[in-house]
């Protein structure tokens, strides 16, 4: 062992950096010289040998000579004097740099002999004093060994996922990605760890070191054409959302495996939402299944589908069960020209999805299993292999990963009885149904009067399938979200639909019908959106620095789309509802023969909730119990209602029989959408209000174009009734805001959500410890007793709350029905805080927060730390003379949306004055009909 790390000291390993000169050095190069840390005393030492907490305050000497080290010190001098005749066999820990958890700074190796570097949250860098750890009996080869390995694996795991374009060796370990479910899996393992530890006097490598390092495995995942990624990484909800997508093959429900393994999809899946390119459909129509950053490296590395089902067919049959080194090998091999970890990212994806390669998933997957099973790998989302004990996994690390069993491929082939079959559905439009699938969310099947057609889309929660209007041929969307039994995303879709069906808008997607499985799945009718989300028109302008489009119209058309977003979310508001999850992939985008044709259409309610006392739970009766009350408050009769409701003879309106129903609201809503006319830029600025209300009003001139369908492309829809009406039925179990979900995107989360979720985190890691170490229910249900206790929220969010109207008065009261309720901070300033994330992404093309490690990238949102200078950049460019102001008032507006004190946040109403100034000095550019 010694040899060894002698060798790897030698080789200039990351891990022996620490030569014992470089130990002394630290004597007197302690950057805090004088501090007590900054003596090298056994005391210091000692801290890593036996595996408890000296404060680092406390004197060395101290230490040293006090009595309640006595009892162990000299056993652990003894230790060290005879079996490490020299401190040169000691080896230095933590000389990689690696992140501090509970901190988010970064340590540096470098300094760390004597001291550690810490980053604070605003980067600048301030010097703490740490001793170094020397830990004798510890096989370092191995550990670099393993450690290199399952850094290999994570990364290529991550890679699997989403593509690599680029890569930079020396950058590679000193990434941690702060969702990686490794770092997830390594806290949860710590929190034990550092428990069972207080208890005893031996060394863990395994708990204390690898726990703390293993935050230091993977890159950052480049997004197509940008250095930097603006999509938004999974939030532990929507992992959840998506476990619950991923079950057993001979068991419908979750196991308490998928709890771990699950986690895994934020890796596995594509992060950000989006529908697959049109493009890629003719081509290869296998290709519906992958994800679109797939897409877009195939079209970025000028590969063809057709080019990689010929290389994979080049490839051993087993290739994906080769060892990594071995894989690289053959891909360099067959493609020495192209970047290898790219090329096996995209292989393996082919390998997984594609029906036309020479790899029959299904007959391969069998083989695997075989594999698994011999080789115990725990990985226990296969679904060929029956459950183990969720403990099993947590501390056995599997010895291979599972080659054909990704996360990924799984998530996939749960959505129908195997990948092949799915591709060949899709691959041809007319087959009616699914073959020999009983799968009532297959291709071809019936659900709403509608018949399924390919997958077009993937959320967090769910699937997005095209689908036809049996009578009249008109495409609609059909949003798929199973639960199977999971109660937990069952609950979260049910409070979804509650909210979705009473919005009426004209730029909210509206929710036409729907229809809950009871065991299964949820299915939510609505119109197709064609042209993707503002996502993929931020990807298309690029970041700022090479901006696509000149910074004058980046300006004018944020402004444009912005309006309409303001004008959905202003109504939003005004119906006391948060929409909770505001973030460019939520705003699809409608395009038009002129760009003052473009549409935004908002959509998620997955994150919504009502916001003040009179709301907030009304959603925890039954549709039937709303109907109810909603005909006594108005005094309406039944039969009213329907007339009212069968008014207009478009198609896509929601007959909402069971929830408040502003008829004036819905007419307006109704007429605009059938007699659509793009609204202008003259509308949108119409003198009568700084109001957005104007665009729920009925359009003055009529339009033969329908809001949704293309005439030129699409049947019109037909007179027909517009409501299935079979949620009738359904009741709606207690929906009371779940503490724990209030965050939907983590880089759009506001500052005062990141504190309030900070306290319910700190509060559910005592629970874990002292009560239940490895449930992760334990988390949400100590998240819960403590956010139902107002003294544990941070009073800046208790202050902010009532701070002023607009920010809102959160819910403290209880249900009627006396589940217990939480406060929090969710209200219309965190949708404000969200807009100025979105307006500020579209603008500089990248997310002004953003940082691979969660816990930095919080502190940089809670210390408001973003790049204020591109946004300058790109507002305050070189105008023209009748240019002059546009850009400045937008610029002030994201600064307004990004202000951390929510006494001085911009409201709505203020946000609204000022972008409509802007669209009017960009009035007649928008007017000339040319951009
Ligand atoms: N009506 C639609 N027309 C066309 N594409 C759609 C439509 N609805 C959704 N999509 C596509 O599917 C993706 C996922 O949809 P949605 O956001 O509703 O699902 P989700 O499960 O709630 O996702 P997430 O919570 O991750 O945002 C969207 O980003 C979009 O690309």
């Amino acid at each position: 062992m010694f040899t060894s790390q002698r060798q790897l000291r030698q080789n200039g390993s990351p891990m022996s950096s620490s030569p014992r000169s470089s130990l002394h050095s630290s004597d007197k190069a302690s950057p805090a010289s004088g501090s007590p840390a900054s003596n090298p005393s056994y005391g210091r030492d000692l801290r890593g040998l036996v595996g408890i907490d000296i404060p680092t305050n406390e004197p060395a000497l101290n230490r040293a000579n006090s009595s309640d080290t006595l009892y162990f010190r000299p056993k652990k001098i003894y230790k060290m004097d005879h079996e490490h005749p020299s401190r040169s066999t000691l080896v230095q820990l933590h000389t990689r740099s690696r992140p501090d958890v509970s901190t988010g700074s970064h340590v540096n190796a470098d300094i760390e002999r004597g001291g550690v570097e810490l980053e604070d949250s605003c980067g600048k860098r301030s010097l703490y004093t740490m001793g170094a750890e020397y830990v004798p009996d510890l096989d370092f080869t191995k550990l670099v060994d393993d450690w290199q390995k399952s850094s290999d694996d994570l990364y290529e795991f991550r890679s699997s996922a989403t593509p690599q374009v680029e890569s930079k060796d020396d950058d590679k370990g000193n990434y941690e990605l702060w969702n990686s479910p490794d770092a997830i899996l390594a806290r949860n393992k710590l929190r034990r760890d550092s428990f069972f530890q207080e208890n005893s006097d031996s060394l863990s490598p395994e708990g204390s070191l690898l726990s703390r390092d293993l935050h230091s495995k993977v890159k950052p995942i480049p997004l197509p054409r940008s250095s930097q990624p603006i999509f938004t990484p999974l939030s532990n909800l929507e992992a959840e959302r998506r476990s619950s997508y991923t079950t057993n093959s001979n068991n419908n429900s979750i196991t308490q495996n998928n709890k771990f393994s699950l986690a895994k999809l934020k890796y596995s899946l594509p992060s950000q939402s989006s529908a697959v390119p049109a493009s890629f459909d003719s081509n290869a129509s296998s290709l519906n299944f992958l994800p679109t950053t797939t897409l877009s490296t195939l079209s970025e590395m000028q590969i063809s589908p057709n080019d990689m089902i010929d290389l994979i067919q080049k490839l051993p049959r087993n290739f994906l069960n080769l060892p990594y080194s071995q894989r690289k090998k053959v891909i360099i091999e067959h493609a020495p020209y192209r970047d290898y970890k790219a090329m096996m990212s995209l292989v393996k994806k082919f390998m997984l999805t594609s029906s036309r390669s020479n790899f029959s998933l299904a007959g391969f997957a069998n083989n695997a299993s075989v594999t698994e099973t011999t080789i115990n790998d725990n990985n226990v989302n296969s679904r060929n292999q029956s459950n183990t004990s969720n403990d099993n996994y947590i501390n056995t690390r599997p010895p291979q990963r599972s080659r054909h069993g990704s996360i990924a491929s799984q998530f996939l082939s749960s959505f129908s009885p195997s990948m092949t079959s799915i591709a060949k559905m899709n691959s041809n439009p007319l087959s009616g149904s699914a073959s020999g699938s009983g799968r009532p969310d297959d291709k071809g099947m019936e659900i709403l009067g509608h018949q399924l057609g390919k997958i077009i889309g993937f959320g967090a929660w769910g699937i997005i399938r095209e689908c036809f209007d049996i009578e009249t041929g008109v495409g609609r969307v059909i949003k798929i979200v199973k639960f199977k039994g999971h109660e937990n995303v069952k609950r979260h879709v049910l409070r979804e639909v509650a909210i979705w069906k009473t919005l009426k808008h004209s730029r909210i997607l509206p929710l036409l019908d729907w229809k809950l499985d009871e065991n299964y799945a949820m299915y939510c009718l609505t119109e197709r959106i064609n042209d993707g989300t503002l996502y993929d028109l931020v990807i298309s302008w690029d970041e700022s620095k090479r901006s696509k489009i000149p910074f004058s119209e980046r300006c004018r058309m944020t402004i444009f789309l912005s309006l309409q977003l303001l004008s959905a979310l202003e109504y939003m508001h005004s119906k006391k509802i948060v929409h909770g999850d505001i973030k460019l992939e939520n705003c699809l985008l409608q395009k038009g023969p002129k760009k003052s044709d473009w549409k935004v259409f908002l959509c998620d309610f997955g994150m919504s909730c009502h916001f003040d006392d009179k709301h907030l739970y009304r959603n925890d009766n039954s549709d039937e119990n709303i109907t109810n009350s909603n005909r006594r408050r108005k005094g309406e009769k039944n039969d009213e209602q329907t007339t009212l409701i069968k008014y207009p003879t478009t198609n896509f309106l929601p007959d909402d029989l069971s929830n408040d129903f502003d008829a004036n609201e819905d007419i307006k809503y109704q007429l605009e959408n059938r007699k659509h006319q793009p609204f202008t830029a003259k509308e949108l600025i119409s003198a009568s209000s700084h109001s957005l209300k104007h665009l729920n009003q009925a359009p003055s001139s009529s339009s033969s174009s329908n809001l949704f369908h293309k005439p030129a492309s699409q049947p019109q829809p037909q007179h027909r009734y517009p409501f299935h009406g079979r949620h009738k039925t359904t009741v709606f179990p207690n929906l009371g805001p779940e503490p724990s979900k209030y965050i939907g995107s983590l880089p759009y989360a506001s500052p005062e959500l990141l504190k309030y979720s900070d306290t319910r985190r700190a509060k559910s890691i005592e629970m874990h410890i002292y009560e239940s170490p490895d449930s992760s229910q334990s988390e949400i249900s100590a998240a819960s007793s403590s956010s139902s206790n107002l003294s544990s929220i941070p009073s800046t969010s208790n202050a902010s709350i009532n701070a002023k109207p607009d920010v809102g008065t959160n819910s403290s009261s209880g249900s009627s029905t006396g589940i217990e309720c939480s406060i929090s901070p969710l209200g219309p300033a965190s949708d404000i805080w969200a807009l100025g994330v979105t307006l500020y992404t579209m603008l500089v093309g990248k997310l002004p927060f953003n940082h691979e490690f969660e816990p930095r990238l919080r502190s940089l949102i809670k210390a408001g730390e973003f790049d204020r200078f591109s946004l300058s950049q790109v507002c305050k460019y070189d105008r023209k003379r009748t240019e002059e102001t546009i850009g400045e008032g937008l610029y002030d507006t994201v600064i307004g949306c990004l202000t951390i004190d929510l006494n001085k946040r911009w409201d709505l109403q203020r946000i609204e004055k000022v972008i409509q100034n802007e669209m009017r000095v960009s009035e007649s550019i928008y007017d000339d009909n040319d951009l």
